[in-house]
């Protein structure tokens, strides 16, 4: 048999993801030793491999078929725009993407003026200005703590994760608009899909079955 590839969102996601599998029975010890430097880990018995990569990166790997499955942020999902099949919204990692800024800058955004949006999602940010919105702005690609663009002048607002609020409402920010919720989704390989699908099939219907047992259970 093939092993089955699974590429995890290092940090926050993965170690919800391996929670979740291992309520399958699907355990990886290994990859619990927080002090190894080992990149890629085996699950013998059931054929599985499993490997951590930086969010942006993992639709990078299911595209190529470097691993057969991923588990990533819609945000991620929609921003890289690879060709891969997003099968299953795990629920985990529920977050916004929004936009933000101080409370004033909502005038801005009424009369569509030409402002500077800071954002670590260039993609999200431009299809939403230009193809929602119509309104033309300046994208700014930034790659973290976001929220001081506006704070420092960089630009008038953002296009970031929100999440609890609470990094906003510490430095005085709101939320303008919604552009999209998110969640941690399952993203497949076209060819793994066809390829092993009984397999991968039996995967999603498990953690599907999972899920609505934890809905219910709310
Ligand atoms: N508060 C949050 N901040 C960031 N991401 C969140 C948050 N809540 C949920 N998420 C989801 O978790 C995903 C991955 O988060 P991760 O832990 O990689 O954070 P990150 O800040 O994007 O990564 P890095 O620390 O490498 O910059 C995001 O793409 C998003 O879908
Ligand atoms: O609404 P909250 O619960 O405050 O969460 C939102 C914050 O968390 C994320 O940043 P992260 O901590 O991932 O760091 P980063 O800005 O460097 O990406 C996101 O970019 C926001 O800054």
């Amino acid at each position: 048999m093939k092993y089955l590839t699974f590429a995890l969102t290092k940090g926050r996601l993965a170690s919800k993801t391996l929670e979740m599998l291992e309520k399958l029975g699907i355990t990886c010890q290994e990859m619990k030793d927080k002090s190894s430097r080992k990149l890629i880990f085996v699950n013998e018995e059931r054929k599985l491999k499993f490997f951590l990569a930086k969010g942006p990166d993992v639709p990078t790997y299911v595209e190529y078929g470097a691993a057969d499955i991923g588990v990533v942020g819609r945000d991620t999902i929609v921003e890289e725009g690879r060709k891969v099949h997003e099968v299953l919204d795990l629920g985990f990692g529920a977050c916004r993407m929004c936009v933000c800024g101080y409370q004033e800058t909502a005038e801005l955004l009424k009369h569509r003026e030409l402002i500077r949006v800071a954002t670590k999602y260039p993609n999200i940010a431009k299809d939403y200005f230009y193809n929602k919105r119509h309104q033309t702005v300046e994208i700014i690609k930034m790659n973290g703590s976001i929220e001081l663009a506006p704070i420092v002048g960089l630009s008038e607002v953002i296009v970031d994760i929100v999440e609890t609020g609470s990094t906003l409402k510490e430095n005085g920010l709101v939320v303008l608009e919604e552009v999209c919720p998110l969640s941690a989704r399952m993203i497949v390989n076209p060819v793994s899909m066809r390829m092993e699908n009984d397999r991968v099939r039996e995967l999603i219907t498990s953690l599907r079955k999972l899920l609505q047992e934890e809905h219910h259970a709310d």
